[in-house]
């Protein structure tokens, strides 16, 4: 045995980025239901995905969202934390500002809803997505997140 043994298969550093959105916009929260994958289907996130090669989180963010809803945004603020999705992937969240259109579920979702922070927890979220969810309306329910 060498000392690299000791080292974990699979560092955190190397786990692929998620960038969800909180889309924050008069005093409520968007979220989105996943269309799929089938074990996915149903459940309730925040919109957006994987982080490309070469790409920064901000600006993988605001193509994840002109892409799945048709709106112009803007990424305001990482909610500190990073949520394990699985293996070799993690979620990050970043507050998010609507600058343009209306969101519709074009690609990736079959539903929407804007939330108040009394409704935040009336829609099934993916687990991992509850701690930012929980932030995101903390910001929202003290006035200090803009939109
Ligand atoms: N978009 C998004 N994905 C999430 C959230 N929470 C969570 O566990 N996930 C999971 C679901 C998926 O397994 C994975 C993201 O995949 P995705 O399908 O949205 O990403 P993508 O659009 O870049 O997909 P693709 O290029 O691989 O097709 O992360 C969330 O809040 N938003």
């Amino acid at each position: 045995m060498t000392a690299d043994d000791s080292h974990p298969a699979t560092l955190p550093d190397d786990a692929r980025v998620v960038v969800g959105g909180a889309l924050l916009h008069e005093g409520r929260l968007l979220a989105a239901r996943r269309s799929a994958p089938p074990q996915l289907a149903g459940r309730w996130e925040l919109p957006g995905g994987k982080v490309e090669p070469g790409e920064t989180p901000d600006a993988a963010l605001v193509r994840e969202l002109r892409e799945e809803l048709g709106v112009e945004t803007e990424a305001v603020g990482r909610i500190p934390g990073a949520w394990p999705i699985r293996p070799g992937l993690v979620l990050h969240v970043w507050t998010v500002r609507l600058l343009r259109g209306t969101p519709s579920p074009l690609q990736d979702h079959d539903a929407l809803r804007w939330l108040t922070p009394a409704e935040a927890d009336t829609v099934d979220w993916l687990p991992q997505d509850r701690p930012a969810v929980a932030a995101a309306v903390h910001l929202l329910a003290h006035g200090s997140a803009g939109g």
